[in-house]
């Protein structure tokens, strides 16, 4: 390669480079795989190399990975935080442990960790009380997240033992676990709202939230990996004894930590945990080896951008091949066409895939995808496999492309199919003839966390939808003029008809944010439910509101206030919800406040304090009661929450910020109290 070559693929790839780091760090939502970027970022360092004329002090190479926004005040690190160095080869590895070697000699010993897919943090404590916590940033300052790390409940607040230095700093990483991730996830889906692509986006995203309550209502974790202290040498001899220090001054050490005293230990380790970590709840990018002793550590020193004294060995995604057999398209309650592609049975992880997601039509043409296709498949943060690529040396030369379909795939639907702009997703538009449709409609309303209607089963809905006897939900509440009909249908006995009745007259019990949730309106999920159950009281108030007055209630955005709209403002369901009325449904909340209505506050304290915009103070101390919190009179250490309207009284303010008490809004309370885990 020519100089003036190189000149201008260097400066490609740093614009590049600096683009994806962008993405990643500051939006959380990433553009390309972490082992693309990290090729990138190895070619562009290989040519500065070569041509160390054109090394720019700002590449990329050289500095480590941002994330300061200008939205939180931002603070310079005591130690800088810096990244680590990585590879994805074994002769990397062994090659890192020659460096090692020649400069400190035979005699020393690796910890190897985990290294969790997460952001890092760095936490301050004075006195044995959590005084700040700080993003990595650039290395050299970060974004200050003290209020929000302060929901993390394995971080302790104050430290309960002694022994601990006066002043020190805890470095760790926030992490969300799978399950948290699906379930809220699939909520933010339930919502219409972006999803986010695997668990660190989502505990990156969140932790740069403005509103600590909503941060709290998405449980994120951490686990400790590096203390610093001034003398901290005084203290202790290598990593490892600091690490048992740590964690018997009460924070969260990940157990699989192990001291290895070769290299092939290292790889032993490396290797068990290649399969290993899909057995954990977490996600794991590799494995963290580090030189244990302190004088160890300092002989190696740094670069610029990470320690010398250690590395991160990095598994790449788990990806298999296999064949494309056919693709099937279903369609969901609210018309939503989802296209799936079956493929030849393969392991991948630990488990056998025989389908995986293909998203949209987007995803289809972008990928050109071919029946008989040999395509790539992927595990990545999700536990549905997806369709990473199409290996084109393999494909059969007769192969058809796939063509999307323009009407319902329901044989007995055929409606054409609309796709909204802006969208990416195909809808059939025939909701009240589309069979998948009118039976996901029943079934969602009969779920547990909907009408919770015992003796019934989605079974049962598509058994009664055939025989005749269920159209829409109003007909559940008319089943019991059936019974003669019932009973006659094979497979149901007089018990458990009887049983089923009495379950749904049960349901006429529910509350009216459950009936809401269970109308299936779309993009109305739990949380939004009750969050417009509250608001508006009742049904009327709700469907007489604009798009306007649904928008302005706290987090309420135009995509749902338009649905909702839309819904109302079809007679059909203006009927059904006359008849719903008619069979007793409850479609107002129940004036009685103090009643218990959940235990979203279980175990929390709350001080209120100032005006309020939608409840008086009277109000809000019911509501509080209602969903299990418990109200103080004053604020104290032991305060969770301090709930602030306008004209709040300064002193107290003052109190709650030093001792770091979480302060909250009229509307962050609504969410929290929205919320159920
Ligand atoms: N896909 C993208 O667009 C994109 C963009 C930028 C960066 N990235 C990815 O991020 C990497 C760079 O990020 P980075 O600088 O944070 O490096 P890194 O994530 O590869 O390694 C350093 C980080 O590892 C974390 N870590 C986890 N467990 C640890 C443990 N036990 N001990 C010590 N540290 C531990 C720390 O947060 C530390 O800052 C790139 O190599 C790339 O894979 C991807
Ligand atoms: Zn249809």
């Amino acid at each position: 390669m020519s100089p003036a070559e190189a000149a201008i693929r260097i400066e490609e790839l740093t614009r590049e480079l600096n683009e994806y780091n962008y993405q990643y760090y500051v939006l959380a939502k990433p553009t390309i795989s972490d082992y693309n970027f990290d090729q990138k970022l190895k070619e562009l360092e290989e040519l500065e190399r070569l041509f160390p004329q054109f090394l720019d002090p700002d590449s990329p190479t050289q500095k480590v990975g941002g994330d300061i926004t200008q939205r939180f005040n931002t603070v310079r690190h005591r130690w800088p935080m810096l990244s680590l160095s990585n590879t994805y080869s074994e002769q990397e590895l062994r090659d890192f442990d020659e460096r090692v070697r020649k400069a400190i000699g035979d005699d020393f010993e690796y910890v190897c960790e985990l290294k969790f897919d997460g952001l890092s943090i760095s936490l301050t404590y004075e006195n044995g009380v959590l005084k700040q916590a700080v993003t990595r940033g650039d290395g050299i300052q970060g974004d200050e997240v003290t209020a929000n790390v302060r929901t993390i409940k394995s971080i302790p607040n104050r430290l309960k033992v002694s022994g601990y230095p006066d002043l020190f700093e805890i470095r760790g990483e926030i992490f969300m676990h799978r399950a948290a991730f699906e379930r809220l996830n699939n909520e933010r889906i339930e919502n219409g709202e972006m999803p986010y692509a695997n668990p660190r986006n989502f505990a990156a995203g969140t932790i740069k939230l403005q509103d600590s309550a909503e941060v709290a209502r998405r449980p994120l974790d951490c686990f400790l990996y590096f203390l610093y202290s001034d003398k901290r040498n005084r203290l202790f001899d290598n990593h490892w004894e600091s690490l048992q220090a740590v964690k018997s001054w009460g924070f969260p050490v990940c157990e699989h930590t192990a001291r290895c005293a070769s290299i092939d230990e290292v790889l032993t380790f490396v290797n068990t945990w290649e399969q290993g970590r899909h057995g954990l709840s977490y996600d794991i990018d590799g494995i963290v080896i580090k030189v244990n002793d302190y004088g160890q550590q300092e002989e190696l020193g740094f670069t610029a951008k990470s320690p010398r004294w250690a590395i991160s060995y990095k598994y790449k995604a788990e990806q298999v091949e296999t064949l494309l057999q056919s693709v099937s398209y279903q369609v969901g309650r609210t018309g939503a066409v989802t296209p799936v592609a079956n493929l030849a049975p393969v392991l991948l992880a630990g488990t056998t895939v025989k389908r995986a997601s293909l998203h949209n039509a987007n995803e289809i043409e972008r990928l050109d995808l071919h029946i008989g296709d040999t395509v790539y498949v992927e595990k990545g943060g999700e536990i549905i496999p997806k369709v990473m690529g199409v290996n084109l040396t393999k494909r059969p030369p007769e192969a058809q492309r796939i063509v999307y379909p323009v009407v319902c795939p329901e044989p007995e639907c055929g409606t054409p199919l609309v796709r909204k702009t802006g969208e990416a997703v195909h809808y059939c538009p025939n909701d009240e003839g589309c069979p998948p449709q009118i039976v996901g409609r029943m079934q969602h309303f009969i779920s547990r966390k909907a009408m919770d209607i015992e003796g019934m089963g989605n079974e049962t809905i598509e058994t009664l939808f055939k025989q005749g006897l269920l159209h829409n939900i109003t007909d559940i509440y008319a089943l019991k003029h059936h019974r003669e009909t019932l009973v006659k249908l094979e497979r149901f006995g007089q018990k458990s008809i009887e049983n089923m009745l009495a379950g749904i007259e049960k349901s006429k019990d529910k509350p009216f944010e459950k009936v809401l949730f269970a109308l299936g309106i779309r993009y109305v999920g739990e949380t939004i439910a009750k969050k417009l159950a509250l608001h508006f009281k009742n049904v009327d108030a709700l469907a007489a509101a604009s798009k306007m007055e649904i928008e302005s209630v706290y987090e309420i955005g135009e995509r749902i206030a338009e649905s909702v709209t839309e819904y109302f403002a079809n007679t059909v369901h203006r009927e059904q919800l006359e008849r719903l009325k008619q069979h007793g449904l409850q479609l107002a909340i129940t004036e009685q406040v103090s009643e218990r209505r959940g235990d979203s506050l279980a175990g929390k304290t709350f001080v209120i304090s100032g005006v309020f915009e939608q409840y008086s103070r009277e109000e809000l101390t019911a509501l509080i009661e209602s969903y299990g919190g418990k109200l103080l009179s004053s604020i104290s250490a032991k305060l969770d929450y301090l709930v602030a309207g306008d004209k709040m009284g300064p002193a107290k303010l003052a109190k709650a910020e030093k001792l770091g008490i979480p302060i909250i809004s009229e509307a962050a309370l609504l969410e929290l109290m929205a919320h159920t885990d």
